[in-house]
């Protein structure tokens, strides 16, 4: 992803050589690190961001490229969103050894693997038989075990795929009645310092604003909804001509229970009334839920 962005931007810049003008900072954050259960228990905020906003504070770095779905609403201090790419196809995809699955297709009792509460409701609401297994590491990791057995079918993000290069990547979706994608998921995102203006200035050519909104409505309702990163919720937003498309959900985590809400609005020009809109909807879903959506938000609802 941050290939992506350097390519992009030498190219709105007219850069010969793009690894001498926008030279790229690996750095190994503590999401990448985790590989169990403890992601989960770690509660999950910040862990994908915290090493790069230490590096854009320190001046290591100006720019930093985030998958925007890893991204806390709420960023330190010092920084800003000040970029977002044009969205990939936000869909999840179920993986199983045999090509794209569905939920519907999937054996009677099946064993899916997945590390993500929000999928894991979303399956269970929609196949209660289905029993659910931790499941992360890399796709080929994900791709052997699914060969290995027993585990049936797992997801991921078309976005990430894509992203790879994989052929899953172009597989179809699961459909979002069923998988209403993460807040953001599918948008890459850049990050500069407050303070450094010549870094604004140079990503304002790679910003897609129709994603800025869509994605800051989305990060509006995440706002609303949680506290934690532990909540199974879901928010896609969707620009057509003028009006912005809004649905929003919470879950029970062991899917027995789903609230839906979705609204159209025209008129959200600014990524500060898309966030209000988010925002809105969200408190909307809550005051429906009463206590007990409240209760899993607090963490009890399971
Ligand atoms: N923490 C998981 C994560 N964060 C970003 C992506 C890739 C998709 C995206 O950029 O939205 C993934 C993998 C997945 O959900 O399958």
């Amino acid at each position: 992803q941050a290939l992506m962005v350097q390519a992009q931007l030498a190219a709105a810049h007219g850069a010969g050589d793009a690894d001498t003008a926008f030279p790229i900072l690996g750095l190994v954050t503590t999401g990448d690190q985790i590989t169990d259960r403890a992601l989960l228990e770690a509660g999950g905020k910040g862990l994908f961001t915290r090493e790069l906003d230490r590096a854009q504070l320190d001046g290591k770095a100006a720019f930093a490229v985030h998958s925007m779905k890893d991204v806390p609403t709420h960023l330190p201090d010092g920084l800003e969103l000040a970029c977002v790419l044009e969205r990939e196809d936000p869909a999840d995809i179920l993986l199983t050894a045999a090509g794209p699955g569905t939920l519907e297709g999937l054996p009677q009792g099946a064993l899916v693997g997945t590390a993500s509460l929000r999928r894991q409701a979303q399956a269970l609401h929609a196949r209660p038989d289905l029993q659910i297994t931790l499941l992360r590491g890399n796709v080929g990791t994900r791709l052997q075990k699914l060969k290995d057995g027993p585990i049936a079918a797992t997801f991921l993000a078309k976005a990430g795929l894509r992203r790879l290069g994989r052929p899953e990547g172009d597989w179809p979706g699961v459909d979002f009645a069923h998988c209403l994608p993460a807040p953001a998921q599918g948008a890459i995102g850049i990050t500069i310092r407050s303070d450094d203006d010549a870094a604004r200035a140079a990503l304002a050519p790679l910003n897609h604003a129709p994603t800025a909104l869509a994605i800051a409505a989305e990060r509006g309702v995440l706002e609303a909804l949680d506290g934690s990163c532990r909540t199974p919720l879901a928010a896609h937003g969707v620009l057509d001509g003028g009006a912005l498309h809004l649905t929003a959900e919470v879950l029970k985590p062991d899917g027995t229970q789903r609230w839906r809400m979705e609204d159209t609005r025209t008129g959200i020009g600014t990524v500060k009334a898309a966030r209000a809109y988010g925002l809105s909807l969200g408190q909307r879903l809550r005051d429906e839920g009463g206590p007990a959506v409240e209760a899993i938000l607090a963490g009890s609802g399971s």
